[in-house]
C-alpha cells in the first residue's frame, strides 16, 4: 500500500483501475460461467408445459419436454441439472412409497435424458419424502413428529432407485440426522461407489420455499405446518459448520447451504472453514421476488441477477442452483 504523502492530494487512488472496462476487467477477482450453475428442474407426469404461477418464467416439463431440456443445458455449457417431480396426489400417501417406486417419475425421466445425452450432463435428483408424502413432509410422521431412523431406511431406498436410474449424484435434502452415512453405505453396497452425494448440509426452515411447494404441489398437502423440527432455525450460525462437519465426516463429497442470498455468511464461512466443493441454492422464493421487482420495471432482470450470482461466487460458492440458469447461460453466451 503507498502511504507517501503528497500533500492535500490523496496517496493512493483507488479509482485508478478502475476507469476502463479492459482494467476492471482484468483486475476482477471473481467471474460467473456457465459452469458456475446448476438449473432445477419440475417435471409432471403429462404432455407438453404447466406454468407454475408463483415462478413466472418457470415452467413444469411433461414427458415429452425432456429431450429437449437436456439438450438446451448440454448446448448451454450447464453441467448439471437437479430435477423435482410434482407427483399427482393419488400417488402421494402417508407412508410416501411412491419414493421408493424404481418406475417412478423421476426415475423415467432420469432414465431419459441418460438414454439421450448420456454423460454429458450430470443428473441430480432429491432425497427427501416431500413430493410424495400426503402430509407434505420430509419425512415419515408419527403422533405429529418427523421420526429419524426410519425415514433414513426409507430415503437410501429412495437412493438406490435413483441411482439405478441413473442418477449421477444423490442429494438428500430432507435434513434427517444420519442420512448421509446411510445412505453411502447403502449406495456402496448395491455398487454404486462412484455415485456422488451432495448434501443438503445446512438447509434452513426458510419461507423462501414457498413457490417451491406449489411447483411440487406440496404446499397443500403441509398445509399450515411447518419443518422447524429438523430444517435449521435461521438464528443458528455455528450450528451450520456442525452440521457440514458432520456431512463430510459421513462421506458427502460435496455440500450445500439453503437458501443463497440471505446465507452467503454461512457459505463464506463453509467454504473458509472446509474447503471443499460447496454449493448455494438461490431457491424458489429468491427467485420469485427478483423476477416480480424486474416484471414491474422496478429492476433491471439480467443486471440483478447476474450481481446476485457474481455475489454467490465472491463468498466462495463453486456453484449455484438457479432457476434463471438457462436464461443466464445464454446471456453470458451472448456477451462474448
Ligand atoms: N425437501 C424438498 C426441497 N428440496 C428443495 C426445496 C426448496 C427449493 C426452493 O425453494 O427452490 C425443498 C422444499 C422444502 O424443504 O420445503
Ligand atoms: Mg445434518
Amino acid at each position: 500500500m503507498n502511504t507517501f504523502s503528497r500533500g492535500p492530494f490523496p496517496a493512493t487512488r483507488m479509482r485508478r483501475v478502475r476507469r476502463h472496462d479492459w482494467s476492471r476487467r482484468l483486475v476482477a477477482e471473481n467471474q460467473l460461467t456457465a459452469n458456475d450453475l446448476i438449473w432445477p428442474v419440475f417435471v409432471f407426469d403429462g404432455i407438453g408445459r404447466q406454468p407454475i404461477t408463483s415462478l413466472p418464467g418457470v415452467d413444469r416439463l411433461g414427458t415429452d419436454q425432456i429431450e429437449s431440456m437436456a439438450q438446451t443445458a448440454c448446448d448451454l455449457g450447464i453441467p448439471a441439472i437437479a430435477l423435482f417431480p410434482a407427483t399427482e396426489s393419488a400417488l402421494k400417501t402417508e407412508d410416501a412409497i411412491e419414493a421408493i417406486n424404481p418406475d417412478n417419475l423421476v426415475c423415467r425421466t432420469v432414465r431419459k435424458i441418460k438414454a439421450s445425452v448420456g454423460d454429458s450432463l450430470g443428473v441430480i435428483c432429491d432425497v427427501a419424502l416431500d413430493p410424495y408424502s400426503s402430509h407434505g413432509q420430509d419425512g415419515l410422521v408419527h403422533d405429529g413428529y418427523v421420526i429419524n431412523d426410519q425415514t433414513v431406511t426409507v430415503l437410501t431406498q429412495q437412493a438406490i432407485v435413483q441411482a439405478e436410474a441413473g442418477c449421477d449424484i444423490i442429494a438428500p435434502s430432507d435434513m434427517m440426522d444420519g442420512r448421509v452415512k446411510a445412505i453411502r453405505i447403502a449406495l456402496d453396497a448395491a455398487g454404486y461407489t462412484n455415485v456422488q452425494i451432495m448434501s443438503y448440509a445446512a438447509k434452513y426452515a426458510s419461507s423462501f420455499y414457498g413457490p417451491f411447494r406449489d411447483a411440487v404441489g406440496s404446499s397443500g398437502n403441509l398445509g399450515t405446518a411447518s419443518k422447524n423440527t429438523y430444517q435449521q432455525d435461521p438464528a443458528q450460525g455455528n450450528e451450520a459448520l456442525h452440521e457440514v462437519a458432520l456431512d463430510l465426516a459421513e462421506g458427502a463429497d460435496t455440500v450445500m447451504v439453503k437458501p443463497g442470498m440471505p446465507y452467503l455468511d454461512i457459505v463464506s464461512r463453509v467454504k473458509t472453514t472446509f474447503g471443499v466443493p460447496t454449493f448455494a441454492y438461490q431457491v424458489s422464493g429468491e427467485y420469485a421476488m427478483l423476477s416480480a421487482a424486474a416484471e414491474r420495471g422496478w429492476l433491471d432482470r439480467e443486471k440483478v441477477v447476474l450481481e446476485s450470482l457474481l455475489g454467490f461466487k465472491r463468498a466462495g460458492a463453486d456453484g449455484v442452483l438457479t432457476y434463471f440458469a438457462a436464461e443466464v447461460a445464454q446471456w453470458i453466451r451472448d456477451s462474448h
